[in-house]
């Protein structure tokens, strides 16, 4: 799908989609919760309507398509339901690891065996019966497999002490799952390094799921590479229990500053840093946006923290490295962890953006239209977290031509 921008002005009130993350952590504890619970604003990504369809299934395979969040949450809830289930997904979700939270959930009770490959997806869980109450998990892979357990632990019949080992990486995605459960009645304690969750039943109440901190990335990215900016996103909150909240204060250093409204956030364009440097550890989804952005600003910039990035939706670094390469700009990785962009800036001149079945790589992409045509390859990817995405774009003055 071509898309350029004529004018470089935009102006839009952004009605963002809703976090997925907070919809799939919260309709689990509504499907977990024996009281009533009111969700507004349930995300339309198709990360949650699969979630909300296999929640309500009672197939014996599930298939997650290729939501990380819906596969480990999901494995840990119809574990904890004692629910015989075959987990799959797509051919990428096969090669995402899921042995370490299989090994968790092995270690107190569950009888889970893997279908194809060890230590991947698919998996048939068999039953459970919990034979302890404390599980030893390592921090470092992905936090997915942390919030996957605390979801269930207090619906556990001894409830669940959680020992963490090593690094903890994406850590505020484990205290949005936290919060949510806080917010429903859940009490924890957290000392040190372990999380203990008491059996308790969540409670009623009612939540409304905040719009999408991650997607307004591309937004802030969009108001940077233009010529003039009146955009505002709206139900975005400064109290916001997501991590990726976090591209506030990295865009203070790349030409946007943040104003919280009652109803929104408000963004303006600043001055440049000379040189930017940024630990994605616990963001790991502003990376590619901010990477092709640094690009896109001919700025010199080193990013770290990127651990994650080879075992998400595709290898992200692979990824990036190579549609920069195609804009004329050679980015240098070191080892698993760490980008480092070049002074000197890219050249857009109609090149194809390949999008690796990754929906970030065609919105961390799409930005850099406002300097030249580009030529996206499955725009369609976008659905994964952001449906609207394109309609937004349009609506901000992009145009865009085929499919
Ligand atoms: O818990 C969540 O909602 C998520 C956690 C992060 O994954 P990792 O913990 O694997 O980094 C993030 O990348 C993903 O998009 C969503
Ligand atoms: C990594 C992501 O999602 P998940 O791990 O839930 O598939 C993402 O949305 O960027």
């Amino acid at each position: 799908m071509k898309i350029y921008h004529p004018t470089k002005k935009v102006s839009l009130d952004v009605p963002l989609v809703s976090s997925k993350s907070e919809s799939n952590r919260a309709l689990i504890i509504q499907a977990s919760a024996t009281e009533d619970i009111q969700l507004d604003n349930i995300s339309m990504a198709r990360d949650t309507q699969t979630m909300m369809r296999l929640l309500d299934s009672d197939e014996l395979t599930l298939d997650v398509l290729d939501a990380g969040t819906t596969m480990r949450f999901l494995t840990a809830y119809v574990t904890a339901n004692s629910r015989e289930t075959i987990m799959t997904g797509t051919a990428r979700m096969q090669e995402r690891p899921i042995g370490i939270l299989v090994d968790a959930l092995r270690s107190i009770g569950g009888n889970i065996d893997y279908m194809n490959n060890e230590g991947y997806p698919p998996h048939k869980i068999k039953s459970f019966a919990q034979s302890t109450d404390t599980v030893n998990i390592r921090g470092d892979v992905s936090s997915q497999y942390i919030s996957a357990l605390l979801l269930v632990a207090p619906s556990l019949p001894q409830g669940l002490k959680i020992v963490l080992e090593g690094d903890v990486n994406s850590k505020p995605y484990i205290m949005m799952t936290l919060s949510l459960m806080e917010r429903f009645g859940v009490e924890y304690k957290w000392e040190d390094n372990v999380i203990t969750v008491a059996p308790q039943n969540y409670k009623s109440g009612a939540y409304t799921i905040e719009s999408d901190w991650s997607g307004a990335s591309y937004w802030y990215s969009i108001v940077a590479l233009s010529d003039e900016a009146e955009v505002k996103i709206m139900n975005l909150r400064e109290d916001s229990l997501q991590g990726d909240k976090a591209i506030v204060e990295i865009m203070e250093q790349l030409g946007v500053k943040s104003t919280f409204e009652a109803d929104g956030v408000r963004l303006t364009k600043t001055g440049l840093a000379d040189k930017f440097y940024y630990d994605f550890t616990h963001c790991p989804d502003l990376a590619q946006t901010i990477v092709s952005l640094v690009a896109a600003l001919g700025m010199e910039g080193r990013m770290i923290g990127l651990q994650s990035l080879r075992i998400k939706e595709t290898d992200r670094i692979a990824a990036l490295q190579n549609e920069i390469k195609k804009l004329g700009l050679e980015i240098e990785v070191i080892g698993d962890e760490e980008i480092r962009v070049p002074k000197g800036g890219i050249k857009i001149e109609g090149q194809t953006i390949d999008t690796y079945d990754d929906h970030r790589m065609a919105m961390a992409f799409a930005p850099l239209s406002l300097l030249g045509e580009l030529d996206i390859e499955e725009p369609g990817v976008v659905a994964k977290s952001y449906p609207s995405y394109w309609e937004d774009l349009k609506n901000a003055g992009f145009v865009t031509e085929g499919e």
